[in-house]
């Protein structure tokens, strides 16, 4: 029998992403879809591609309207989640697709966010270590940040096989829909084309902690993490590069080996063939992660790059994965790793 779920947050682009995906997904019907500024509008007008929905018209995002639900997935800006979760159930299946649940550490998540820190729910990363227990049953999930996810599995098979040094150096280029559809002025059209620009340089990111506490966790020591973010021309997709200093002794074999390892058995995890790099194109639409890696003898470093659609499997796609692993379905039930080209 499918479970019923309610998307909040139904006219963002994390909110329709994930609609797009739901509709595809056999075990899921859906439900109240609730908005903010947009309740009462059609969803045909807010989101013209997802016409099997074009008809439903968006609800208030309240916990009377979300109630009834088996599933309700949270697609809210930060901060916003917290007040809506504590008011379902205990039973329900909640999938908080903001920020407000990943963090531990009480004083990061005020240092970065400026709120009083909500709690900290099950981490939703399968394919780190350990995330699959913690996610399996659950009746909360916490999805990553798309940069966290990104960085965290390009990174962490380096770690886990104590190949790296625990500083991380990271660069990363995102798409534009990574900043929400809210219209923002450095973020119009002719800000945007044809330029590269950094932002948030010098450890003001907020999604350094999140990538700090993921590799730290699969070091056992703390791994520092300088992460600059950039925001490239392009509708979607993540492009992370990320460095660590090697341990004495490293060799490329045994980096090579370290990543086959990791990743053998993950089904959207692809260590691309020696001598190809990730692209965003590859990824378009798409819950796969393309990895590489490679070891810079002359500098000592082990560099990893990884490849998302930061609204696929950076968002609505690892969302949708964990909700698979909480309710007991294949973790691959309604996602591909097929994309869109050219
Ligand atoms: N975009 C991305 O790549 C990623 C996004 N996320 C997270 O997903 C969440 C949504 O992001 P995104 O879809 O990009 O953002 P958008 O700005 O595109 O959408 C925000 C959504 O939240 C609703 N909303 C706004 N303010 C409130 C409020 N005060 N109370 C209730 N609902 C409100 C909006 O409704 P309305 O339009 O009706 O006002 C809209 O549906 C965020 O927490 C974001 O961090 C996570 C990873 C990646
Ligand atoms: C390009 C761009 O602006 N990206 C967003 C991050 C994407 C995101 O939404 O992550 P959260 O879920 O943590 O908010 C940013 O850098 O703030």
């Amino acid at each position: 029998m499918a479970v019923r779920a309610a998307v909040a947050g139904a006219s963002g682009y994390a909110g329709g992403e994930l609609l797009r995906l739901l509709l595809a997904h056999p075990g899921v019907e859906i439900g109240a879809l609730t908005g903010n500024s947009n309740a009462g509008q059609k969803l045909g007008a807010l989101q013209p591609h997802l016409l099997p929905l074009a008809h439903r018209v968006l609800e208030p995002t309240t916990p009377e309207v979300l109630a009834g639900h088996d599933v309700v997935f949270l697609a809210l800006p930060h901060g916003q989640s917290a007040a809506v979760a504590e008011r379902l159930g205990p039973d329900v299946l909640v999938v908080d697709m903001g920020a407000d649940f990943r963090l531990k550490d009480a004083g990061d998540w005020e240092r970065f966010y400026g709120s009083p820190h909500a709690g900290t729910w099950p981490y939703g990363l399968p394919e780190l270590p350990g995330a699959r227990a913690a996610l399996e049953g659950s009746k909360r999930v916490a999805v990553p940040g798309c940069y966290p996810t990104a960085v965290s599995l390009a990174l962490f098979p380096a770690y886990a096989a104590a190949l790296a040094e625990p500083e991380a150096v990271i660069v990363a280029a995102s798409g534009t829909s990574g900043a929400g559809k809210a219209a923002k002025p450095h973020l119009l059209g002719s800000e945007v084309m044809g330029s590269m620009s950094p932002y948030g340089v010098g450890g003001l990111h907020r999604h350094t902690p999140e990538m700090m506490q993921n590799l730290g966790a699969v070091a056992g020591e703390p791994v520092s993490v300088s992460f600059t973010p950039t925001l490239a021309p392009m509708p979607r997709g993540i492009l992370a590069t990320c460095s660590a200093k090697a341990k004495p002794g490293v060799t490329a074999e045994a980096v090579r080996a370290a990543y086959e390892k990791a990743f053998a058995d993950e089904p959207f995890v692809h260590l691309l063939p020696e001598g190809q790099w990730p692209a965003t194109a590859s990824v378009y639409g798409s819950n796969a992660v393309s990895v590489q890696v490679a070891y810079d003898a002359a500098a000592g470093r082990i560099i990893a790059i990884s490849a998302i659609d930061n609204l696929a499997k950076g968002t609505a796609g690892g969302a949708v994965q964990s909700m698979n692993l909480a309710l007991g379905l294949d973790e691959t039930t309604g996602l591909t790793t097929i994309g869109v080209a050219p």
